[in-house]
């Protein structure tokens, strides 16, 4: 199993926020306290953001409420988050305004399909989701763990950086999916996937796992009926589906898939 080592991983420079950069043009004659129209503008637009935000985290909390100490994790992921996608696309910037309820509590959504669930393998992470909520989620469960499958060094670097501020029991693979998942060391409980690939290429991924007793969720969109019939002619499935609390998606569940001969 391929895992980078940490260090050397530094966090792109952010934008800068309300009341960040004031006065930083005075070598070129701007009075030192005052900011450029242009900084105040992305100031100003920094601040509404954070506004739209902080609403939206309300609205996802409700949908999916979490402990004290989970909310402080995942505020810290956030921040992250936003930092580096300034840099790195992690998440569709159209999606920013709606980070908490899109992408948070769409993750959250899942581990009450799987509440005995500890020990976690997320395929094609990503920015994290579902993995670094899932990790968040987990922090404190004793023997809790999260495999987080990347083949892009700088979000794999971005999910260590991403595991290291929340203090989550996250471990991050550096690696291609077909490579890597047979080879992830300990059982595994469930195994999830979000926006990685149809779904009759996740079951070929998921099914070492699914052979040793993980049970599979996949966050798919509204054309699961057509990759529902896609998937049945590869493989033996019995699946079930459950609405997705955030939106219009559904969650594929799995528990035993056998390739058709
Ligand atoms: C569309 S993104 C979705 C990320 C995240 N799951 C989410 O829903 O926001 C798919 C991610 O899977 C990764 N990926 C795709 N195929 C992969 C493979 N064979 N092995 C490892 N990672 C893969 C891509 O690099 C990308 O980061």
């Amino acid at each position: 199993m391929k895992q980078r080592g940490s260090g050397g991983d530094r966090p792109p420079s952010r934008r800068p926020r309300a009341g960040e950069g004031a006065g930083r043009r005075t070598e070129l004659g701007t009075e030192p306290g005052a900011a450029s129209p242009k900084i105040s503008k992305a100031a100003a637009n920094d601040k509404a953001l954070d506004s739209i935000i902080a609403a939206d985290k309300i609205a996802a909390l409700k949908l999916a409420p979490v402990s004290r100490e989970t909310e402080e994790r995942l505020d810290r992921y956030i921040a992250l988050l936003r930092a580096w996608q300034a840099k790195t696309n992690l998440v569709a910037p159209s999606t920013l305004p709606q980070l908490w309820t899109r992408h948070i509590a769409d993750s959250l959504q899942l581990v009450d399909l799987a509440p005995a669930a500890k020990r976690w393998a997320d395929l094609g992470s990503g920015g994290g989701f579902p993995g670094v909520v899932l990790a968040c989620a987990m922090a404190g469960k004793p023997g809790a763990s999260v495999h987080l499958v990347e083949r892009i060094a700088k979000k794999a670097a971005f999910l260590r950086e991403a595991i290291r501020v929340t203090t989550s029991p996250g471990v991050v693979h550096l690696a291609e999916i077909g490579d890597n998942v047979d080879r992830i060391t300990g059982p595994v409980d469930c195994v999830t996937a979000r926006a990685l690939a149809p779904l009759h290429q996740l079951i070929g991924f998921a099914e070492p796992l699914l052979r040793q007793g993980a049970k599979a969720l996949f966050l798919k969109g509204q054309d699961v009926e057509a990759e529902l019939t896609e998937a049945a002619k590869y493989w033996n499935i019995r699946p079930q589906l459950h609405q997705s609390r955030t939106g219009d998606g559904w969650i594929v569940e799995l528990n035993a898939a056998e390739r058709r001969s």
